[in-house]
């Protein structure tokens, strides 16, 4: 019997059905790849590109995009700091799920502070990956896919990350992509660099 937060007198339920009998079923290790960068640095692209690769590769993975989990799970969130530390909190909690589900649950949110990262990666830590995106604001501010950063530089959006909320770069980041010689590589570079990660640590055979 345990108290959890608000819960008392709960028990937890051990399945016969194990997370490596999963694993074996799908010969693959499930794990946390974790997306972060600011917005417009190619996190869902790399998201979408790396879910693909690893599709047609026979490897079941599930993804977890900032923006489309706040039009459900999180659309009680906003973007003050208490709303983005709660919104990193569910969704690393889901992450886990997936993970223990055996997929390669594959998690692309700005995630800007860095002690809501560390706390997802210490859900999981040896099976957690995280991925850094790193792309100038400049460049970001210039792709501005969503018109958001115009806003943000009108001052119609408060509190927008990168212009007037801060983004935290990692320290310890598993996988960094950055620019090389002035190019960003292409959606599938950028993702058969985290494959070929997987591959190297094991993620892909049970
Ligand atoms: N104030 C502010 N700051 C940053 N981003 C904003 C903001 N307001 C709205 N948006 C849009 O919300 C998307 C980011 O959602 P996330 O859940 O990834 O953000 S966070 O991790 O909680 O910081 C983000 O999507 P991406 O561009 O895909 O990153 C924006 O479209
Ligand atoms: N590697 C890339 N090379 C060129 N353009 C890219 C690349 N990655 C993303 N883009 C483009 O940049 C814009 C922002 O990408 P997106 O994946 O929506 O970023 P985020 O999810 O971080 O906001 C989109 O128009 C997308 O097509």
């Amino acid at each position: 019997m345990a108290t959890m937060g608000n819960s008392t007198n709960i028990f937890w339920h051990e399945c016969p059905v194990s997370k490596v009998d999963r694993q074996k079923l799908l010969n693959q290790q499930g794990c946390i790849v974790w997306i972060t960068g600011l917005s417009g640095s190619g996190k869902s692209t790399l998201a979408c590109s790396l879910g693909r690769q690893l599709h047609c590769r026979g490897k079941l993975s599930y993804v977890l995009d900032g923006d489309n989990l706040r039009h459900g799970l999180n659309k009680n969130l906003g973007f003050t700091p208490e709303d983005r530390t709660e919104n990193i909190r569910r969704v690393g909690e889901v992450a886990k799920l997936f993970a223990d589900a055996g997929l390669i649950c594959i998690a692309s949110l700005i995630s800007p502070y860095r002690k809501d990262r560390d706390s997802c990666r210490a859900l999981l830590p040896e099976k957690f990956i995280e991925v850094f995106l790193n792309m100038p604001l400049e460049l970001c501010e210039g792709r501005d896919p969503k018109g958001l950063y115009k806003l943000a530089r009108a001052g119609k959006i408060k509190g927008f990350t990168g212009i007037d909320d801060p983004y935290e770069t990692p320290l310890n980041c598993e996988i960094e992509i950055r620019q090389e010689d002035g190019n960003c590589p292409t959606p599938n570079e950028m993702a058969g660099q985290v494959v070929s990660y997987l591959e190297d640590k094991g993620y892909l055979e049970a």
